[in-house]
Order: C-alpha cells, then sequence, then structure tokens
C-alpha cells in the first residue's frame, strides 16, 4: 500500500548499513547501480552498438555510479567519454575511484572537466549525468551551473540519463537549486528519493525507474524511512457490500455548513459523501438556504433550527445534538462562513461531551487558525482530520501558500507535531499526516482537481469513509487517493480542464469500479 521515499540522508544511512553493518563492498552496490543503469539504455536503445555517449562524472559516488556504467557501455560497443570533475588522482582511494582506475584500464577517453572546454563538447546519442546525487546539498557551485546547462543544451537532441537524482535537484523537496538537470529518464537507485516524487521535480526526472542494488531488506525494515508513496494496493481496502446491505449500516453523515452565496459547498461535500458509498446524509445548514443546499439533489437531508438567520450558530447545536446519535461522522465547515455566531457554534461542538469522528474543512479551518486554543478543546485528537489547501495551511504558520508548497512535508510534519491530529495537507501531491507515523505521500497531481468545490468533495469522500467504519489514517489515504486517482481520469477525459467538481464525485465510482477491475 505504501513504496518508501527515503531522504537523500536517509538513503546515504541504509547505504552506509549495508557497507559498515553488512559489509557489502561499496564497489559492489557501485556495481549493481551502473548495471541498473545500463538496463534503462538498453531498453531505450535495443541496439546501442556505434551510439556516442558522453558521461558526467562529479566528485562523489555518483560520479563513480557513472565510472562503473562507461565500462558496460564500452562493452557494448559504445563510444564512451568521461569528463571528470575532480583530477584522477583524487579519486584515488574512493569507492569512485576504484571503478575509476577500471575504466582507465579499458581505455576508456578520460577529461577534466574543470580544464574542458566546454564549446568542443560533441554532440552525441546519449548523456549520462553522474555529477550529484544524494551527496548534493545547498545551492550548486558555478562551475556545476555551467556543466548542468551545458547537459541540457546537448540533451536537446540526446537522450539524458540521469543516475540517482538529475544533478542540481534537491532529493529531499525536489526543487532546482537553482537550476538542475532535465532528464528523459531518471534510474534512482534502491528507493525512490523523496524529492524526486515532488511535483517541483516534475520538469526534471522524466520518467522516473527504481533500480535494487542490493540494500538488505532487513535495513530498510529495521531503520524504517520517513515518507511513503500511497500506491494502487491501498484500493485493497476496499470491500465489495454485501448484498444485504442495509443503508443504516453504509454510515450516516452529516455536513455542518452552508451561508449565503457558500451553499454549493455542503451540497458537493453531500455528494461525495454520497458518490463514496454513505448510506445517508444530512447537511445542517440555515434554515433560509436549505432549498438552495439541496439543490437538485433530493437524496440530501437537511437539518436546520426555525430562525431567519442566515449563518449557522450555537442554536443549532441543539438540534445537532438530539440527532448526533444517528451520525457515525461529521464534516464541519464547508460554506460555514466566519461569521462570528459560527464561531460559536464551532466552540460549543467541541464541547459536546462525545461528538462521531470529524473532518474539519475550510472555514473551521480558518478559526482554528485564528483562535489555536481550539485545539486544546478537541477531546479525541487522534479521531479527528484536518484538511488545510495550502493557502489554509499558510493562515497556521503565518506564511504564504509559495511558502507551504515548497516544503510541504516540513510544514505537514510541524502541524502534526504540534496539534497532535490527523491532517491532509491539499495540494499537487497531498499529504496525509498523523501523529507518530511517517508521512504518506499522493502520487497525483492532476490541474482537473484544482478548481473550486474539488476540496468540499474530498471532505464528503472522508466523511463517508469514516461513517463506514475506516480508520482516520485509512480513511485519509483512501479518500485522498481515490480522490486524486477520479482526478488522473478526468485529466485524460478533459485534458484541458474544464470539468466540474461534481463530475469528480459523480465519475468516482465508476472510476473505481474500472481501475479495480483492471488490476484484478
Ligand atoms: N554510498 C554508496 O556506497 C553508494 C552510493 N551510490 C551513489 O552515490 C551517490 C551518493 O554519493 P556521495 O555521498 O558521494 O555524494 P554525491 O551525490 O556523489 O555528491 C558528492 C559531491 O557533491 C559535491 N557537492 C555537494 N554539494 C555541492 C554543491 N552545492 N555544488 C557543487 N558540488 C556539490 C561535493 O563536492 P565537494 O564539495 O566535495 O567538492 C561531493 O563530492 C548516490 O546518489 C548514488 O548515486 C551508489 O553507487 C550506491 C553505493
Ligand atoms: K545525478
Amino acid at each position: 500500500m505504501f513504496q518508501p521515499l527515503p531522504t537523500p540522508k536517509e538513503m546515504a544511512m541504509w547505504d552506509k548499513m549495508a557497507i559498515e553493518d553488512f559489509n557489502i563492498l561499496p564497489e559492489i552496490l557501485m556495481e549493481n547501480a551502473s548495471q541498473e543503469a545500463l538496463y534503462i539504455l538498453r531498453e531505450q536503445f535495443p541496439s546501442l552498438k556505434g551510439k556516442t555517449a558522453l558521461i558526467f562524472a562529479g566528485s562523489g559516488n555518483n560520479g563513480g555510479d557513472g565510472f562503473a556504467l562507461a565500462r558496460h557501455l564500452v562493452n557494448h560497443e559504445v563510444k564512451v567519454m568521461i569528463l571528470h570533475s575532480k583530477r584522477q588522482k583524487e579519486y584515488r582511494g574512493t569507492t569512485a575511484g576504484y571503478h575509476l582506475k577500471l575504466a582507465k584500464k579499458m581505455d576508456i577517453p578520460l577529461m577534466h572537466l574543470p580544464e574542458y572546454n566546454m564549446d568542443f563538447l560533441p554532440q552525441v546519442d546519449i548523456v549520462v549525468d553522474g555529477l550529484l546525487g544524494t551527496g548534493f546539498k545547498g545551492h550548486l557551485r558555478s562551475e556545476y551551473e555551467k556543466w548542468i546547462k551545458k547537459i541540457n543544451k546537448i540533451g536537446e537532441k540526446a537522450f539524458v540519463l540521469s543516475l540517482d537524482i538529475p544533478s542540481g535537484l534537491n532529493g529531499e523537496t525536489g526543487n532546482p537549486s537553482p537550476l538542475a538537470v532535465k532528464a528523459d529518464v531518471t534510474i534512482t537507485f534502491e528507493e525512490a528519493k523523496l524529492g524526486l516524487f515532488l511535483p517541483p521535480a516534475k520538469p526534471y526526472v522524466g520518467t522516473l525507474k527504481i533500480g535494487k542494488i542490493g540494500i538488505p531488506k532487513k535495513i530498510k525494515i529495521e531503520n524504517p524511512c520517513t515518507h511513503y508513496a500511497l500506491t494502487h494496493k491501498i484500493l485493497n481496502l476496499l470491500s465489495l457490500p454485501p448484498s444485504t446491505l442495509h443503508k443504516g449500516k453504509a454510515g450516516h453523515v452529516l455536513i455542518i455548513g452552508g451561508s449565503p452565496g457558500l451553499c454549493g459547498a455542503p451540497q458537493l461535500a453531500a455528494l461525495g459523501a454520497l458518490r463514496s458509498g454513505a448510506g445517508l446524509v444530512t447537511v445542517a445548514c440555515p434554515q433560509s438556504l436549505k432549498t438552495e443546499v439541496k439543490g437538485c439533489f433530493p437524496e440530501i437531508m437537511t437539518l436546520f433550527v426555525n430562525n431567519s438567520d442566515s449563518y449557522l450558530g450555537p442554536e443549532t447545536l441543539e438540534i445537532i445534538k438530539e440527532n448526533l446519535f444517528k451520525f457515525k461522522a461529521v464534516v464541519f465547515g464547508p460554506g460555514l462562513g466566519r461569521n462570528k455566531s459560527c464561531l460559536e457554534l464551532l466552540k460549543s461542538y467541541l464541547c459536546l461531551e462525545n461528538y462521531p469522528l470529524t473532518v474539519f474543512d475550510a472555514d473551521s479551518l480558518y478559526f482554528f487558525a485564528s483562535y489555536p486554543e481550539l485545539f486544546d478543546m478537541i477531546k479525541n485528537k487522534n479521531e479527528v482530520i484536518f484538511t488545510p489547501h495550502p493557502g489554509e495551511m499558510a493562515r497556521f504558520f503565518g506564511n504564504k501558500a509559495e511558502d507551504i508548497n515548497q516544503q510541504r512535508a516540513k510544514y505537514a510534519y510541524e502541524f502534526v507535531n504540534k496539534y497532535k491530529v490527523n491532517l491532509i495537507l491539499k495540494g499537487a501531491a497531498t499529504i496525509v499526516a498523523v501523529p507518530g507515523k511517517p508521512l504518506y505521500i499522493s502520487p497525483f497531481a492532476t490541474p482537473n482537481l484544482a478548481l473550486g468545490g474539488s476540496g468540499d468533495i474530498l471532505a464528503g469522500i472522508l466523511g463517508s469513509l469514516l461513517a463506514q467504519g475506516y480508520s482516520p489514517l485509512n480513511a485519509a489515504c483512501l479518500g485522498v487517493y481515490m480522490h486524486g486517482l477520479t482526478g488522473q481520469y478526468l485529466g485524460e477525459k478533459y485534458p484541458y480542464r474544464g470539468n466540474l467538481a461534481q463530475d469528480i464525485a459523480n465519475s468516482l465510482p465508476l472510476v473505481l469500479a474500472k481501475v479495480i477491475k483492471q488490476s484484478n
């Protein structure tokens, strides 16, 4: 269900343990890495014979992977030239030095990069980028910037294979620092590094391939990494409903929200809940807006108090309380509004002795960010899910959505550690964070989900899954995956966008049926 995404530091630690605790020679790991890289090139070029290749080898082990690969390419009759960043003698005594020596023995031409006139570089068929891998830190030094620009220039007409990480890309955040190699394929070793998986890395990584280099499984199990990707297998959590299912057993979701101009939000949340299988959905909304909230969906029930207020207020809680035993999950906030009475309602809800599993979304998040003391009022913190988008998240940290998106994983961890609640940080590559657990990252980044109402649908899906009995962690992972998967499907159907938020909900059950059938 989850694919490990080690940070460069974690990967370096696994390498170190394999070498020091298991006595696997680093030269062997490097050899394995180079064989995996060769495999990619053989796949790309069924006949390598006569092709030309430039191998850029940096000062560390990433460069060593390049030296080893050079040997294999020559054995496949490729014309190879190596450009190395350090003087040959400076590699002496290192793992990279071992493979450099073998390359030298094979008479492969070796050029010292800093001394080589870049203007004389030939156009080749293949460029191998072995400049920087997991050891890259900070900002690129100027000479590396020059070399990377050159790789990208040649790469316009050549196949670029990056070893482990496109050089210049931060392996943890996925950001170019400030530029990076634009690879056609990145062959990353053992496991995908976290940064490769994150949206900023997308223009650089090309097709991401993973090549196992022989790190013992035991090391990875005993020293788990802190980030995982959600995989298709998460859908195994879904089971076909029994033919005798009663609607009461499929979960009743209560959605609290709706205010003037914002009636679509609770309606879409209700639709999300219904389309993901909730048995019953009720929206608690202002009486004056009940017809608008319901729209043309007779399936949506409403709950309201008899007054003329256009915003929900604490008096709504009385009627919610009377009915609370019916609801298995609550979605608090879609279209709620930011009126003071809404804050009072939220406070009285949090004062309830008991309330169902709750998703706090939209305007309720505004209140939590404005009055963080509200977090202290939450009784069972492991039974609530907060679902901010980057803009809402920024309000908790007093910064901007761009800042959050630069370091999404870091902020997700900070939020969870500080408030001790479950979190879904929405946006491209949505993050699920649960206290004491690793971060789970969605593989989907699709513009077809970037539209008003998409988050309301997700909130409804989450409410529905919680109401059906999934744990908050499973509901969060499953809900995020289902939402993203549907977005991907809509991307195929509407490549230029234009889908409606309700299309997400309406497509969801059909997309699930299709992909589950395909994978069986
Ligand atoms: N460990 C193993 O056994 C195995 C490792 N493997 C492979 O090794 C890779 C990790 O190797 P690594 O740790 O040697 O680091 P690596 O990515 O080559 O870079 C180090 C060099 O980067 C440089 N540098 C840093 N920052 C910089 C900057 N801002 N701007 C410019 N330069 C900068 C720094 O240079 P220096 O500052 O020292 O001059 C340093 O020398 C890994 O990704 C995988 O491919 C596989 O073969 C499997 C076995
Ligand atoms: K590289």
